[in-house]
């Protein structure tokens, strides 16, 4: 007999990202091939049309697992009884609007999908945010979602992990898949902290094999960093593919567990690390049976920790923006 739908919320889903998510969700990519589904999908008025036409392409698809969609601008009707939730929808800066606008902006849509997650998902449910800016908006999320806990609201770095995988591996000249034991610290900004420390390849240390300082510091860092920025500049638009792909990633190892491999996460910090409790922040999880542990007792040297502390900083600030304190 077949299982029980999960239902999962997308938000943004006439957008980029979604034009390459919803698909992989479909057909099996989170939940397992054996899992059928129901999409619940939230956006904007104006764009309900684009979203029906993308449901056109889903149906095309004649996915298997793919029981059923819901099309809607109504966050109550997008988080009802929802089992898992991508929010990948938020407001992309505009001409001339200031950083601390587009917070507000944002902080805006967030509080309201945060009360409809409080009134609406199932409390087991596990949230990614991936809009931009996605730690602080997963902080306003919580803040306004009060009888949610606070431990399924996460926000993505996956795409930073993988783009320091990939550069890494690469540097090194070893398979990416052999690469284990990344990190990524704090916010997902050219600030966040891509930690090569830990890093192994077949048991052995990338830092040790790679022998190079400097590379780590003034290339490999701001790298990771301004990946999106590059992608932006070449692409003429923010890269789509790759953060589907890592949305994937991230609540793929949490429902099915990360086979004991380190991956990064933004979760709400316990106070370690140097980094204040309660704050969504990138850190090193291991996930097994449903649930993310951090990894414990890593050391901070004094230039991690300056870094850490850096961006700590800003999503600090960040948030008080959001908030208009
Ligand atoms: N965390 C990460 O690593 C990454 C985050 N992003 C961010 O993801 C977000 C989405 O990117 P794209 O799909 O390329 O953008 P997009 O502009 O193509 O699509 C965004 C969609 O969100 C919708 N939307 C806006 N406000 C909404 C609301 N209140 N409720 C529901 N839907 C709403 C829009 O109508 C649009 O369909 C952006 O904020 C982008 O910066 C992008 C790449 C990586
Ligand atoms: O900068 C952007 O808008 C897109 C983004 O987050 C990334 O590619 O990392």
């Amino acid at each position: 007999m077949s299982r029980p739908a999960k239902r999962v919320t997308v938000t943004g889903a006439a957008g980029q990202i979604c034009y390459a998510l919803l698909f992989r969700l479909a057909q099996g990519d989170v939940f397992g091939r054996d899992q059928p589904i129901i999409l619940q999908l939230l956006d904007l008025p104006q764009a309900q049309a684009a979203v029906r036409g993308v449901v056109m392409e889903l149906e095309d698809c004649a996915f298997p697992l793919l029981q059923d969609v819901v099309i809607t601008d109504d966050p109550a009707v997008a988080f009802r009884d929802a089992d898992a939730a991508f929010l990948v929808g938020s407001r992309p800066r505009s001409k001339g609007m200031e950083r601390a606008d587009l917070l507000l902006a944002n902080a805006e849509i967030f509080k309201v999908q945060g009360k409809a997650l409080n009134e609406n998902a199932k409390r087991d449910a596990k949230v990614i945010v991936v809009g931009n800016p996605a730690n602080t908006n997963a902080g306003i999320l919580s803040a306004f979602a009060p009888d949610f806990p606070k431990a399924n609201v996460t926000a993505m770095v996956r795409l930073d992990h993988n783009r320091a995988l990939s550069l890494l591996a690469a540097k090194a000249g070893v398979p990416v898949s052999t690469v284990e034991k990344m990190i990524i610290w704090g916010n997902h900004s050219p600030t966040m902290l891509a930690d090569w420390r830990y890093a192994t390849s077949g048991g052995q240390s990338l830092s040790a094999m790679v022998n190079d300082e400097a590379w780590y510091r003034e290339t490999f860092i701001p790298k990771v960093g301004q990946r999106g920025a590059a992608i932006i500049e070449a692409r003429g638009a923010s890269s789509a593919a790759s953060a589907a792909n890592a949305a994937i990633d991230h609540m793929h190892d949490w429902v099915q567990g990360s086979n004991g491999g380190w991956v990064s996460m933004a979760i709400p910090s316990d106070g370690s690390y140097g980094i204040p409790e309660g704050i969504i922040a990138g850190v090193p999880v291991i996930c097994a049976d449903g649930e993310y542990q951090r990894v414990t007792g890593l050391e901070i040297d004094a230039f991690s920790a300056e870094k850490i502390a850096v961006t700590v900083n800003e999503l600090q600030s960040e948030i008080s923006a959001a908030l208009g304190k």
